[in-house]
Formats: structure tokens, sequence, C-alpha cells
């Protein structure tokens, strides 16, 4: 039996990390749940699967959570303070980071410092923190095990042979998006750009699925999982989203996994690495289906090549874009930029950070507090 602490369970990942733990009984056990502010999700979740301890990090949230919650013998607890003990406690074993945005980076660490494995979905702590991260789990001897569908992908095909490996190919969607113009995307609604063609996701993620910065920052997480040169990692648009990623040996053979666009298979994979689980999930029909592939966009969806010059020259620099970016999308589902002010912005901050190449905690915690900083003065 694994016990678990989900950071993030009342969002898109959270929500169907719990639906993995119902559908494979005997397996998986909850000890703590986190989440921001989503008190009557938080309250119907703790009731189902009875943690013994849930956080939130919203100081009112939880005041209202522990008098719903005050006929169980539950513990509501508070603040980052309190995520951090959810993740440490000794009887868990596996953390999944399901939080969204780069405030994951401390729990994560946390938690491997502590020695726990992590079922990591929140991406931005890899690109804020990569080298910290991965160096720690490093010597902590930590497993982290990719939740995001194409790193579950390439991990999958990796097992094959890692030593041979020539590239990988990182499918995208495409978006909503895709194939529009430069001069089609100045006319792009919120209402649009939250309908990703392919996937049911939180709203922050869908945004980076439209400007194709989701791709960018998974470009640079997929750099630190499997230590690639930024050379060997290639984008291909797959509109279809059945191929979830593919990986190119020496001798030229491609290696791909396919699946239904369901985040339930990675996360279970993650869950029960390094054997698989039988269960009851729809399962992926191929026939009638077309699948094509092609070149992305660079000129339409600059946010893609952005992020392979940021990765490329790292230090606090995918930190600062990943943080500008936070800024910068959260205006737009505010509907205080556009569309494409979202990469302005981004790229402005990007050219005024002057880059550290000291990478502990503080340095990219300061570096992630001038871009927000920054990119929120350049909105206003
Ligand atoms: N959704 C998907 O299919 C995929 C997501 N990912 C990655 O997984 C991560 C989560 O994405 P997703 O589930 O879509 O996001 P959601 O927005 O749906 O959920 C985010 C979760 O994090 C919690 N949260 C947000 N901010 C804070 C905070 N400051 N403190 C504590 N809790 C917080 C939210 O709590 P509350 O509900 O209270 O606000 C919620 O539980 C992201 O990094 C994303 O890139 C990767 C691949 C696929
Ligand atoms: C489900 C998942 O992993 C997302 O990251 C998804 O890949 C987003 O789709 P795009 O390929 O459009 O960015
Ligand atoms: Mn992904």
């Amino acid at each position: 039996m694994t016990t678990l602490t989900v950071l993030g369970s009342t969002g898109s990942i959270g929500r169907q990390t719990l639906d993995v733990v119902r559908h494979i009984e005997g397996e998986l056990k909850i000890h703590a749940l986190v989440a921001a502010k989503s008190v009557e999700l938080m309250e119907k979740q703790a009731r189902l699967f009875r943690p013994a301890v849930v956080v939130m990090m919203d100081e009112d949230s939880a005041l209202e959570l522990r008098g719903r919650l005050r006929d169980l013998p539950i513990k509501v607890d508070q603040g980052m303070e309190g995520i951090i003990n959810s993740v440490i406690a000794p009887q868990v074993d596996t953390v999944v980071t399901a939080l969204s945005g780069r405030i994951g980076l401390e729990p994560t660490l946390a938690a491997i410092e502590a020695g726990k494995a992590i079922a990591l979905a929140n991406k931005e702590t890899l690109v804020a923190g990569g080298d910290l991260v991965m160096s720690t789990a490093r010597k902590m001897k930590c497993p982290i095990l990719p939740v995001d569908s194409e790193h579950s992908a390439i991990f999958q095909c990796l097992e094959e042979n890692p030593d041979t490996v020539e590239k990988i190919i990182l499918t995208a969607s495409g978006g909503p998006f895709f194939g529009w113009t430069r001069e089609e995307l100045a006319t792009v609604t919120l209402e649009k750009a939250l309908c990703h063609p392919n996937w049911d996701m939180g709203a922050k993620i869908t945004i980076d699925s439209a400007t194709m910065m989701n791709k960018g920052l998974e470009v640079i997480e997929a750099h630190y999982l499997f230590n690639m040169d930024y050379d060997a990692i290639e984008v291909l648009i797959h509109p279809q989203s059945v191929v979830h990623s593919m990986v190119e040996y020496r001798d030229g053979s491609v290696l791909a996994q396919l699946g239904r666009a369901d985040m339930r298979l990675p996360i279970q994979y993650a869950l029960s690495y390094p054997t698989r689980w039988r269960n009851s999930f729809e399962r992926l029909d191929l026939r009638g289906k077309t699948l094509s592939f092609h070149e992305p966009d660079m000129k339409a969806f600059p946010a893609l090549n952005m992020a392979y010059s940021v990765g490329r020259r790292g230090g606090t620099l995918p930190a600062v874009m990943n943080a500008a970016n936070e800024i910068a999308v959260s205006a737009f589902l505010h509907k205080k930029v556009t569309y494409l002010g979202i990469h302005d912005i981004v790229e402005k901050v990007c050219l005024e950070h002057q880059v550290l190449d000291n990478m502990d905690l503080g340095s990219i915690l300061d570096a992630d507090s001038w871009a927000r900083r920054r990119a929120t003065e350049l909105i206003s």
C-alpha cells in the first residue's frame, strides 16, 4: 500500500488522482489533501477519503473547513508550513505535486529532502528550479516520476534502452488556434482560448496550451527530467493528441506511447511504477482514426522559440520567464491583457533580467519575485 499526499487535490490533476485512488482498490491510501481555497470540494474529498490531514493555503478557508469538519478526526492545517508538514510526514511514501504554478517548488524540495518519491505534474516547479530539484533528487536517491502526459510517454519509451537515445519528440496538440496566423491571433478571445480541443485542464495550463508556452515549459521540463540537450528535444504538432510523445534511437527506430486523452493513465503509471495496474478506464480505439504530424509555426507561436532560448541560457532566466508568464496569464484570465500581450510582457521581462547562475533556492525565489513585480508593472 502506497501512502500519498496530494498537492492540489481540488484541481484537474488532483481530482483525477483521487479517481485513480478510488478505482485501484487496495494499492493507494491518502495521508493529506492540499488546496488553496476550494472549501466545499475539499470537505467532500475529506469525507470520502478520510485523510489524516487537510491543508488550505488560505487562512480563512482553513478556518471555515475546520468548522465544517469538526465531526471528523481530521486535522485542518494552513499555509506553506502546513503544506510542508503534510509532505514530510513519516507515513507519506509519495507526493503528487499538482499545484498550479511555481508555488509548488518549496513543498516539492521539502518532500525530496525528506526522501519521498515525487509524482510530478507541476511543471513550473521544474522550469523554475530544475537544476536544484534534480540535483537534490539525485543526492537523496529520490525518484521523480513524470505525470505530464508527454513526459510519462517518454519515460515509458525510454525504459527500452536509455543509453542509445538520439532524440525525444514531444507532441503538441497545437491548441485551439492551430493553423492561425499572427494577424488572426490578434482576434483571440478569452472564451476561445479556454476551449482546448482535446484536454479538460485547469485554466492556467489551458491558456499556456493556447499560446504554446505549455510546450515551451515542457521542453525545459524534458531537459531536466531526462538530462537531454536542447538540440535533442524536438516538438511536433499532432492535433489528435493520441501519440503522447516519442523517442528516436540511434538506429533510427522510433518508439511512441499512445493512449486516450485521459490524464488518469499517466497519473496511475507514476503511482504504479515499475509495475502496471489493471483498470477499467475506457480503452483507445484506433479504428477510423487519422493521425497527422506537422512542423510547429514558431512565428505565429513565438513562446516556443523563446522557451528554447531561455532554457539554453539557464541560470535564473527560466524562473523569470515562468513567473512573468504566470502573471501575464492571470492578467489575461482577468481580461487585463490581450492574448498577444501575454508574449510581449514575458519577452520584455526576460530581456530586462540580469541572469544569475547561482542557483540556490534564495536566488530562484528572488528572481521569481522580481519578475512578478516587473510583469505587474508592465501590465498596469
Ligand atoms: N490538468 C492537466 O491535465 C495537466 C496539468 N499539468 C500540470 O499540473 C499542475 C496542476 O494543473 P491543474 O490540475 O490543471 O490545475 P488546476 O488549476 O485545475 O488546480 C490547481 C490546484 O492547485 C491548488 N492551488 C493553486 N494555487 C495554490 C496555492 N497558492 N496554494 C495551495 N494550493 C494552490 C488549487 O486549489 P484551489 O482549488 O483551492 O484553488 C487546485 O487544487 C500544473 O502545473 C499543470 O501545468 C500537467 C499536465 C496535464
Ligand atoms: C495533458 C497534458 O499533458 C497537457 O500538457 C497537454 O499536453 C496540453 O496540450 P498541448 O499539447 O496543447 O500543450
Ligand atoms: Mn503535457
